[in-house]
């Protein structure tokens, strides 16, 4: 990555609160490099231009810690990953938290196995599966402190996707655009699967205008058995 990029990865991170070393940069490097290599034999992101995926990927995943709920340590899953966003820029940044990356794409399933084993992660799982399904496994159910998800479904249908694999108390963070209309069509959702919202936070991307909202979700109480209800997945466009 050119210096130009560089710079703008460390102070955008520095105006997250998150003080960035030479090896962590090295790591994001490298994930740069193998994003552009693997993008060219398959569909791993449209974004491709250093800048744009220093802000647009990698600030922009690294936002999730204006949440306030991840310290390091926690277990955190990523569903509907994709390329690793934004699960594998918050692991280079707090690699002690436990991260499980879920995707439904196998291609990109292999590109997350691989990327891992380059940066030498430990305290990673790399998971090929829908979250309709896993969600009622009993090896993830209700077992993170946080999900998180960028750009997968709309609200009403994510938190059904995420709340069941947290924990009772732990939160659900959803990484929304500008628009956030559809917090407020979600209110039935949040009912049924046991959870509020517990704060809505606008983040500026560094370096651009680009407005976009955490949507912070509190699980209060346990899941009836029958969530998630839904077999099949909504895709919705990136942000
Ligand atoms: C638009 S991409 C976003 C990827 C990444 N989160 C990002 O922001 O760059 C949506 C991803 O979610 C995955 N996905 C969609 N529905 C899913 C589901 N129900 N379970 C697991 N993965 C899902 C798709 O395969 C795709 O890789």
């Amino acid at each position: 990555m050119k210096q130009k990029s560089i710079e703008m990865l460390v102070q955008g991170a520095s105006s997250l609160g998150i003080t960035l070393e030479m090896f962590h940069v090295e790591h994001f490097q490298k994930f740069y490099s193998l994003l552009l290599e693997w993008n060219q034999k398959m569909n791993l992101t449209a974004i491709t231009e250093e800048e744009e995926v220093v802000i647009k990927h990698f600030l922009d995943s690294l936002s999730v810690i204006k949440s306030g709920k991840i310290k390091g340590g926690e277990k955190v899953i990523d569903i509907g990953t994709g390329a690793g966003f934004p699960g594998i820029p918050l692991k280079i940044v707090f690699p002690e938290i436990g991260l499980t990356l879920l995707e439904a794409s196998k291609k990109k399933v292999n590109f997350l196995n691989f990327l891992s084993q380059v940066l030498l992660f430990e305290g990673i799982e790399v998971i090929h599966g829908r979250a309709e399904e896993l969600g009622k496994v009993e090896r993830f159910r209700e077992k993170f402190d946080i999900a998180t998800a960028r750009a997968v479904a709309p609200l009403n249908i994510l938190l059904e996707y995420a709340v069941p694999f947290v924990r009772v108390g732990g939160h659900f963070i959803a990484m929304k655009g500008r628009d956030i209309e559809e917090v407020y069509q979600c209110k039935n959702a949040l009912e049924e699967l046991k959870c509020e919202i517990e704060d809505v936070i606008e983040v500026r991307l560094p370096f651009s205008d680009i407005l976009h909202h955490l949507i912070v979700v509190k699980k209060v109480d346990v899941l009836p058995s029958k969530y998630p209800r839904r077999e099949k997945a909504i895709r919705t466009k990136p942000l």
